[in-house]
């Protein structure tokens, strides 16, 4: 054995034994036997393999260790849960690209389409309001089935619908189902997690999330070709991990917490004993019996828990927080970027429709690739961190953004040819003077002729109501575009619309790991157990609220302010949360669910608890330099 090697172990040796001399003067059973399995672990692994050195000794260790504080089974109660994630991300995904198809083939005017996007979110931010109730009342368990049942039902009404009222009727129903998910499924995997995993764990969900936008791009991008009844498949496919959760939760267990804070006693320490593994249990157990029983003198049970809940000043204050963060998170225009960045990307000059669809699914897996990040993230630099991080970055892509559609905007082609004859038709748009203008104006398109990248000739004409995709008179009408007459519809070739696509990358490069998953995270962690549900049914019903008005009032907006006003409008939002966010959140890494409403104890805006605070709470076993997390004791205990 190495000499390095050598005086590692004996440093640990020296330190676990010290550690288990303090541990059974104190008389704590718990944590004792906790220090005793991974003492023993780390011998073990010591005698085998003292040659490998003091880093692969000190790995392993580490790994042994892990493996004994977190059984496998908490992995796969997340897993199983963030299917939810995976069918919310999938089913407001999926219908941009059934939407291409399905307003051909059933003939959807503008209206119906708005209702068949927009019914779902609506849906949504119903479910989740009322989601809270259900949650409380019946438990988490009761509702993930019940939320699989609507995500099943909904996918078999719209891949079997033969008009649009049962189409709109599918969609409402998987909104249902969505909401209900949203505000269940992180409450769920917050309440069975380890404290030192729980931010990893919930993020997972959202993960699963962009995972489900991903997926269900690159099936919009597969199915396109299949014309005739690709949206049958697209929104059938659903039902898959739908169905697959149903079964899964069928033999998953219902939330501890909520057991416990329903006297379910002995199914309580049966379900937390299953999902810890091989600790023992006791202190957990009575550490959230305490907090239960403690909470109910301070507040009482009297009243309906909105009322509580605001009248209490820490709850109060953590629903400020939590639905502060939710409606930031789609003020920031998340939803703008992932619905319409097909349009956003037509307009930094991609004319071809298929490749925007295709395009939009590369912008999806930018997304998914850096929540993934926010994984990783969450428990290294803590929720405070990633969070103000995660939104400055984000505030100043939107600046870029504005910015880009400024400068095209200042060198929008002017627009050189009038007809001679205008019908009362063409003369919509003929008031126009440049194609910004034109572009703008959801009725006008803008016809051009170009030679060698230049713009010759140009004109602004109605565009064809059905497609989009010619000019309902004139120049542009006829579909087969002759070699130098080119269509524009919702954008205008200028030399900058690169920087769109940039700053689009740049947007979601900050928002995926921080502002995207924190908003759920935080808000599944911030609430005492007896205002969780309803902490998370109204924080997810701003979320879904705010979703609709951002993304229903896009066109108008960029009617009305143009694209850079419209950007610009977002970044002063983010701008806004930012400060609020700065002030306001506390962090919550590491903490007990338990600890965690006293950060909420004094005014609002005094939060950021400091590193230091984890002293508290995070034992260390030093192995010269490279720390173990042991237990959720105090950290005095070792020192
Ligand atoms: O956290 C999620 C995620 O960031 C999604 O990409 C977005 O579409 C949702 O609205 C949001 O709640």
């Amino acid at each position: 054995m190495s000499r390095k090697a050598s005086d590692n172990v004996e440093y640990t040796l020296r330190s676990l034994s010290h550690l288990m001399k303090e541990k059974r003067r104190k008389k704590d059973e718990n944590a004792g036997e906790r220090s005793l399995v991974a003492a023993e672990s780390y011998t073990s692994i010591n005698s085998q393999g003292a040659t490998g050195g003091g880093g692969d000794l000190e790995r392993a260790a580490r790994r042994q260790f892990q493996r004994d504080v977190t059984p496998a089974f908490v992995y796969v109660v997340s897993v199983f849960s963030a299917l939810g994630g995976f069918l919310f991300g999938y089913d407001t995904g999926v219908v941009s690209g059934a939407m291409l198809l399905l307003k051909k083939q059933m003939n959807l005017t503008a209206l119906w389409q708005e209702l068949v996007v927009s019914s779902t979110v609506g849906a949504a931010a119903l479910s989740a309001l009322l989601g809270g109730l259900l949650n409380g009342t019946c438990g988490r368990r009761p509702s993930i089935l019940i939320a699989s049942c609507f995500f099943t039902a909904g996918a078999v009404v719209l891949a079997a619908a033969g008009n649009k009222e049962t189409l709109l009727a599918g969609r409402v129903v998987v909104g249902l189902g969505i909401g209900l998910a949203s505000m269940t499924i992180p409450v769920y995997i917050a309440e069975a997690a380890p404290s030192h995993l729980r931010g990893r764990l919930v993020t997972i969900n959202t993960l699963f999330i962009t995972g489900g936008q991903f997926f269900a791009a690159v099936i919009d991008g597969a199915f396109s070709y299949l014309a005739k009844d690709g949206w049958r498949y697209m929104f059938g496919l659903s039902a898959v991990p739908s169905v697959i959760q149903f079964f899964g939760f069928l033999f998953l267990p219902e939330s501890p917490r909520w057991l416990i804070q329903k006297g379910q006693t002995q199914k309580a320490r049966r379900v937390l004993s299953q999902i810890r593994g091989n600790q023992t249990i006791d202190e957990e157990y009575d550490s959230i019996k305490n907090s239960i029983d403690e909470e109910e003198k301070e507040v009482g049970t009297a009243g309906p828990v909105i009322c509580r809940m605001l009248t209490y000043p820490p709850t109060r204050r953590a629903l400020i927080v939590g639905c502060g963060l939710q409606m930031f998170q789609q003020l920031s225009g998340i939803n703008t970027v992932m619905y319409y960045c097909a349009t956003i990307l037509q307009m930094s000059g991609m004319q071809d429709d298929t490749l925007a669809i295709w395009l939009s699914a590369v912008i999806a897996l930018i997304n998914f690739i850096f929540t993934l990040f926010g994984v990783w993230l969450v428990e290294k630099l803590g929720r405070r961190k990633l969070t103000i991080g995660s939104l400055a970055g984000t505030t100043i892509a939107l600046i870029i953004l504005a910015l880009g559609f400024l400068l095209s905007a200042q060198v929008s082609p002017p627009v050189t040819l009038y007809p001679r004859n205008s019908s009362s038709e063409n003369s919509i748009c003929t008031k126009y003077s440049d194609c910004n203008g034109c572009m703008l104006d959801p009725n006008c398109g803008f016809c051009y002729q170009a030679n060698k990248s230049n713009i010759v000739e140009s004109s602004c004409v109605p565009v064809d109501k059905k497609f989009n995709v010619k000019a309902a008179l004139g120049r542009c009408s006829n579909e087969s575009k002759t070699e130098e007459l080119f269509w524009a519809y919702n954008y205008c070739p200028t030399p900058y619309s690169w920087i769109a696509l940039v700053s689009l990358i740049i947007y979601l490069v900050f928002f995926a790991p921080g502002m995207g998953p924190m908003p759920w995270t935080v808000n599944s962690e911030i609430y005492p157990l007896w205002a969780r549900s309803t902490g998370n049914a109204c924080s997810s019903g701003v979320n879904w609220i705010f979703n609709v008005l951002i993304s229903l009032t896009f066109l108008h907006t960029a009617e009305y302010l143009t694209y850079y006003g419209a950007f610009f409008l977002y970044a002063g939002f983010a701008a806004v949360g930012l400060i609020f966010i700065y002030g306001c959140l506390p962090e919550t890494k590491g903490k007990k669910l338990e600890e965690i409403e006293s950060l909420f104890e004094n005014k609002l805006c005094t939060c950021g608890a400091s590193e230091s605070d984890e002293g508290r709470y995070i034992e260390y076993i030093r192995v010269k330099g490279s720390n173990y997390h042991l237990s959720d004791n105090d950290a005095s205990d070792v020192e």
